[in-house]
């Protein structure tokens, strides 16, 4: 499992009965709105990832990458096609089922619909319970996942990473992080550009995103968090190009709703130096996978938590340096800072001690006191938005949010 990423190729494995490949094939065939080939429905032995090596979207983007090398060279034939979204639909199953396995809530994508002859009062129920986003977290994921592979056809990963030779370099987040703890002695700041949120709605009417950012950095930001998800943030790529082409030298976060490997090369390409993940919607091998990819590329990973489970499932994971608590469930978008504390105590804080991991608090800091309590709590670093965004100065605005001026 733990070399999973580096693997080339998928194990085979075969479908035992035949009727279920079919099942399989026209299942498919309905939530992809196509017939699959006499082909793919008569074999009995495709290539798909077998249960014990549960493939993620990760896996996904090394097929997406081989497959886009190939099929300059040979056009893939409609049973070739077949099969690869039988495949893609055996990877959408197991990925549920794994994620569930973990205690992860959200789908990564609506499961399909009702078969066809299901009609009147199972379909009303089918689509209230299970073809609707069961909260915004899911609801921005769904939508996350359809926009990623419309973006991925535009920009395959192998066209992709032509860009990264030429791509502005990567700076150390991490590192910017600790130089500023060090120097204040108060948590580093990531100062937040972001316009809106699905739960605060607009933020800030005059968005100016550089001038935004160049008035964190005078403030004393050690790094930016730039929102780039358009639909429910109102943010962009190319706020954050236009920040980094602007001379901002504070390292970028990336703030995305990461579900696919493609997105990390993305982010690089346009001039990020770290990335969130958020555990609440990966899995564990997609975290070690796309932390493998982050590294590989330079960007620095932030991996987000917000309960228990969450952070031991981190802890388990070698070589995360950074996790963020989140104090604001993207559920329910309740927001409690004693979440961080919580998260902190007893032998889960020792053991983010021995190992060395670096704490960002999440969410709803408005004030020194909130500052001085994560920091009682045991975080050495913050990400803030919302409080410094809505100042008319955002400069002044992390003066007062530490109660002193930062910048020296
Ligand atoms: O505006 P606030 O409450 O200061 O929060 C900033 C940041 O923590 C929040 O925007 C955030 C944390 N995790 C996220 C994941 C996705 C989108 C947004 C977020």
């Amino acid at each position: 499992m733990e070399g999973l990423a580096s693997l080339g190729t998928i194990p085979k494995v075969s479908f035992p009965p035949i009727s279920s490949s079919i099942r399989r094939s026209k299942f498919l065939s309905r939530r992809l709105n196509c017939r699959p080939s006499m082909d793919a429905l008569s074999r009995n032995s495709i290539s798909v990832a077998s249960s014990s090596s549960p493939i993620s979207p990760a896996i996904r983007a090394q097929q997406t990458e081989s497959e886009a090398g190939s099929a300059a060279a040979s056009p893939v034939n409609e049973s070739e096609e077949n099969d690869l979204k039988v495949k893609e639909w055996e990877v959408g199953m197991f990925q549920d089922e794994v994620a569930a396995s973990q205690g992860i809530r959200i789908r990564r994508r609506p499961p399909t619909g009702p078969p066809l002859h299901y009609v009147g009062p199972f379909q009303f129920r089918l689509q209230n319970e299970g073809n609707t986003p069961r909260n915004i977290l899911e609801e921005i994921i769904w939508y996350k996942d359809k926009e990623v592979s419309q973006m991925k056809e535009r920009r395959p990963l192998f066209s992709l990473k032509k860009d990264l030779d030429s791509a502005p370099p990567a700076r150390d987040f991490l590192g910017a992080l600790k130089a500023a703890y060090l120097r204040t002695n108060l948590p580093g700041l990531i100062a937040e550009v972001k316009k809106a949120s699905p739960s605060r709605g607009v933020l800030r009417e005059d968005f100016d995103p550089v001038e935004i950012a160049q008035a964190y950095e005078k403030g004393g930001a050690a790094c930016l968090s730039v929102l780039t998800d358009e639909k429910f943030f109102q943010g962009s790529f190319e706020n954050l190009q236009k920040i980094r082409n602007a001379g901002v030298e504070c390292p970028l976060l990336c703030k995305e709703f990461v579900v696919d490997a493609w997105q990390i090369y993305y982010a690089r390409s346009k001039g990020a130096d770290a990335i969130l993940l958020i555990a609440a919607v990966l899995p564990d091998l997609d975290i070690k996978y796309m932390t493998k990819i982050c590294k590989m590329v330079g960007l620095t990973p932030l991996v987000e938590v917000h309960d228990e489970k969450e952070m031991d499932r981190m802890l388990a994971i070698e070589g995360i340096e950074l996790i963020g608590i989140n104090n604001r469930n993207l559920e329910t978008f309740k927001v409690d800072i004693s979440n961080t504390k919580k998260l902190l105590e007893g032998e889960r804080g020792q053991k983010i001690r021995e190992k060395n991991i670096t704490i960002v608090g999440e969410s709803g800091l408005f004030t020194p006191d909130d500052i001085a309590y994560v920091q009682e709590a045991g975080v050495k670093a913050v990400l803030v938005g919302e409080s410094i965004v809505k100042q008319s100065d955002p400069t002044k605005g992390i003066a007062g949010l530490f109660g002193k001026d930062i910048s020296a």
